[in-house]
């Protein structure tokens, strides 16, 4: 039964949806990476939030997990690096709960301009402080947004609600988009001079981290007010803290630090700080979306290997999945040929995809051939996850065509491989049935099945070859399941490929490729 642990705090429509498809769930909250990485060995799906840290660690335990699946967007609390090496899928649900840590964004704007928090502890206390708690309109204020993705676009249009002028600096955002979305496309420096407030939403990068810093905060307007409910990493808690104490920036709000929990931070208790527990995406509405989401995506990715929002691995949708499967099956085999037939370096790889294949989504196809093609030097390190990183790793030169017209057969998939040596092709097909066949094997016509155990010959095309290899193998008590042959042209080289019903003992591999005319033979194994 398949297998999935829930270790952070997830709405129960998410146990459901697991347990209607036949799921087996098991909840453990507040996990440290040591304790998950003790149980992790025994699940094929892991649903997290922000909370648990899913380490190399914790992966490196994890020696049947398929998939890793956020509840939310960020992925920082995910090694996404060590889950690919490993061939562990990483899903998240970028927009279930977009609208709402907007709604969070604007919530903090307004609770900083008009000082809400700090007014209502007062007034709980019987103090009535009217001039202590003056503050200011957002009403022709400009606002800038650093990030204009999914959550940055929704604040954009709330602002302008207010009838606030939007500025955003994000290098990914196209002209065409922000002018869809009326704001104006500025650059970083652009946007510290001219903004009132200024609210973050990037993810947390290399090229994001501490982009709020002391240098940042010098270039801001006087009393500017700086939101941050994206990531705490974003901002250098120690320069806001100098710029607030100096009275450069007026007010900050966060919802996120850079050490979650934060139970104690520079901070808190600061009066012109107002702080929130990551509280962005709590509400009951996006905690719904992003349950039903991820249980649904790691449901269909578990049981029939669709893959949605995945981070390191071409979707799948469950439409295509159907459409896909006898592919798969097929570029698996012309990638294990490939692959047991190549004994030097790879250098270069291409995958033609011709006829009615050309029109599917072939990302999937192109990983599987590259995992069948790098697994007899890799083994079980590769998968259809990591194959292509690893290839990349390892400078193998991938080229992927497409031609949607059909040529000798109604779809075709062609692999060639170059190596230091030679470049060798393997062409195949479906039939009616459904079936994968290999159809062209290094330019030679030929028409054969793959089964479990293949024996592959190249031989000079002479008289008695086919009798003497059938009169060993039978000698030796090894039954013949099917016989191809091809050939390049009367005499030429010519090919055979047999099935047979058990493993090739090496002796015996070895008297076949003693045989007189025999170039070379190679046990295979699918
Ligand atoms: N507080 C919360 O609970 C909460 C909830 C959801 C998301 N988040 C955070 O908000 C972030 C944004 O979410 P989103 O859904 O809008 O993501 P998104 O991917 O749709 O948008 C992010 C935007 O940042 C831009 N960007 C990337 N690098 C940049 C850079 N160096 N400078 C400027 N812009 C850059 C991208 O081009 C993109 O448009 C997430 O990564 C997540 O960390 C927090
Ligand atoms: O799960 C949460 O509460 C936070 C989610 C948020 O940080 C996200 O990146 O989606």
């Amino acid at each position: 039964m398949v297998k999935v642990l829930i270790s952070d705090e997830l709405s129960p429509a998410a146990v459901k949806i697991f347990q209607e498809r036949g799921i087996d769930v098991t909840e453990k909250i507040g996990l440290k990476p040591k304790e998950l990485a003790a149980i992790i060995g025994d699940f094929d799906g892991l649903a997290v939030r922000s909370a648990s840290k899913v380490t190399a660690d914790v992966l490196a335990a994890a020696a049947k997990l398929k998939v890793v699946g956020r509840a939310g967007i960020g992925v920082d609390n995910i090694d996404v690096k060590a889950a690919t090496a490993r061939g562990i899928c990483v899903m998240n649900t970028p927009f279930g709960n977009n609208i709402t840590t907007a709604e969070h964004s604007v919530a903090m704007m307004m609770a900083l301009a008009r000082h809400i928090p700090e007014a209502n502890s007062s007034t709980h206390q019987g103090k009535w402080e009217k001039s202590r708690f003056v503050g200011v309109e957002l009403y022709a204020k400009t606002l800038g947004l650093v990030g204009c993705g999914n959550i940055g676009s929704i604040v954009a249009d709330r602002a302008q609600g207010l009838k606030m002028k939007v500025i955003a600096y994000d290098p990914f955002l196209s002209p065409e988009r922000a002018l869809d979305l009326g704001v104006e496309k500025v650059d970083l420096d652009a946007l510290l001079a001219r903004a009132d407030f200024i609210s973050l939403h990037t993810p947390l990068t290399d090229q994001t981290r501490n982009l709020i810093d002391a240098a940042a905060l010098a270039k801001c307007r006087d009393g500017v007010r700086i939101i941050n409910c994206a990531r705490g990493g974003l901002v250098v808690e120690a320069d806001l803290k100098a710029a607030l104490d100096s009275g450069k920036v007026a007010g900050a709000a966060l919802d996120v630090f850079p050490v979650e929990p934060a139970t104690e931070n520079i901070l808190f208790g600061h009066p012109n700080v107002v702080c929130t527990p990551h509280l962005g995406a709590s509400s009951t509405e996006a905690q719904l979306n992003v349950a039903i989401q991820v249980a649904e995506q790691m449901s269909d990715f578990l049981l029939h290997g669709a893959v949605t929002n995945a981070l390191n691995m071409a979707s799948v949708t469950v439409e295509e999945a159907p459409k896909l499967r006898p592919y798969m099956r097929l570029a698996d085999q012309l990638g294990a040929f490939a692959g047991q037939a190549t004994e030097t370096g790879i250098r270069k790889v291409t995958v033609e995809y011709e006829g009615h294949v050309a029109s599917l989504n072939t990302r999937p196809l192109t990983a599987l051939i590259l995992q069948g093609l790098l697994k007899p030097l890799l083994a079980d390190s590769v998968n259809m996850v990591n194959a292509p990183l690893v290839a990349k790793e390892r400078n193998i030169d991938l080229t992927e065509a497409k031609h949607e017209r059909e040529g000798d057969y109604h779809t075709l998939i062609r692999l060639t491989v170059e190596t230091e040596r030679w470049s060798r092709s393997i062409a195949g097909t479906l039939f009616a049935d459904q079936r994968p066949r290999v159809v062209d094997i290094k330019g030679i016509k030929i028409d054969a099945e793959l089964g479990p155990h293949m024996l592959y010959v190249t031989n000079d095309d002479k008289p008695g070859f086919i009798g003497r290899l059938g009169t060993l193998l039978g000698d030796n008590g090894i039954n013949i399941a099917t016989f191809a042959l091809g050939r390049a042209a009367q005499g030429g080289d010519a090919i055979a490929l047999v099935e047979i019903d058990g493993p090739l003992p090496p002796e015996i591999l070895r008297a076949v490729q003693a045989l007189p005319q025999v170039q070379q033979a190679k046990a295979l194994v699918f």
